[in-house]
């Protein structure tokens, strides 16, 4: 469709060291429509993160097309690409990747800002979404004083902070214990359904890929 988020069409992607050349993804066909929670399920090494790399506009080194809010990244410049980046997409990684010298509070304010909102207004937004989190009483904590989860949870109010249309997260969940895991992620579920944002989500694990709209499975650098 082309109201697709994202949409990616014969994307490839090989890593040559030495001899040896590996493709890892090898004619990806990917859509995702507005508000879609898709699952990304694969087994280590299959190339979920090598895929996110690519449609977040992260690395070169690809072929094939993707198109993110309908734009061709390809026909892009380093700087188109950078504005496309951050007008569409949130990050969520499966380490937090907060800035240790600043609360969460700011953590959640600090993207906001670069991208040219109100001081006032993104100090109201971080407080809501950190508030939604459970995390109303941490605000003025810093990442070393959160346990696992709340680093999370910090790092996915950040990574819905701007309002994007589409979220990429990279086992978001991985680092935390079984209980934890499903909790972080029953709550990411339902802040990015309550903002509308679309997500595409990388796990290896099956049972919460099926908490998800949709499962595509990557298997020998094609989807199934
Ligand atoms: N920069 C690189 N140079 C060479 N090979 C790479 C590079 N990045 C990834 N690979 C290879 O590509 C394959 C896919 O890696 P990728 O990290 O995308 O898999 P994954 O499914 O995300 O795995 P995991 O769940 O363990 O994170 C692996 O065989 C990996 O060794």
């Amino acid at each position: 469709m082309s109201d697709a988020v994202l949409q990616t069409t014969g994307l490839k992607r090989s890593f040559t060291q030495g001899d040896v050349t590996i493709e890892v993804l090898r004619g990806i066909d990917l859509a995702v429509q507005p508000g879609e929670i898709v699952a990304l399920l694969g087994p280590s090494g299959s190339g979920k993160s090598t895929l996110l790399q690519a449609v977040g506009l992260l690395e070169g080194g690809f072929s094939g097309s993707i198109k993110l809010l309908g734009k061709e990244a390809s026909k892009l410049d380093d700087d188109g690409r950078t504005d496309l980046r951050r007008d569409a997409l949130g990050f969520v990684y499966q380490f937090h990747h907060l800035l240790p010298d600043f609360d969460a509070r700011e953590n959640v304010i600090l993207p906001q800002v670069i991208h040219g909102a109100e001081p006032e207004a993104a100090k109201s937004r971080a407080e809501e979404l950190l508030g939604q989190l459970g995390l109303g009483a941490r605000l003025d904590h810093r990442p070393s004083k959160l346990s696992g989860g709340e680093q999370q949870r910090v790092a996915v109010a950040r990574a819905l902070a701007n309002r994007p249309p589409l979220i990429l997260a990279d086992e978001p969940t991985g680092n935390l214990d079984e209980h934890t895991a499903d909790t972080v992620l029953a709550e990411f579920l339902r802040l990015v359904r309550g903002e509308g944002s679309a997500a595409l989500v990388a796990t290896h694990n099956e049972r919460l890929a099926r908490k998800m709209d949709r499962v595509v499975r990557l298997h020998e650098g094609v989807l199934e």
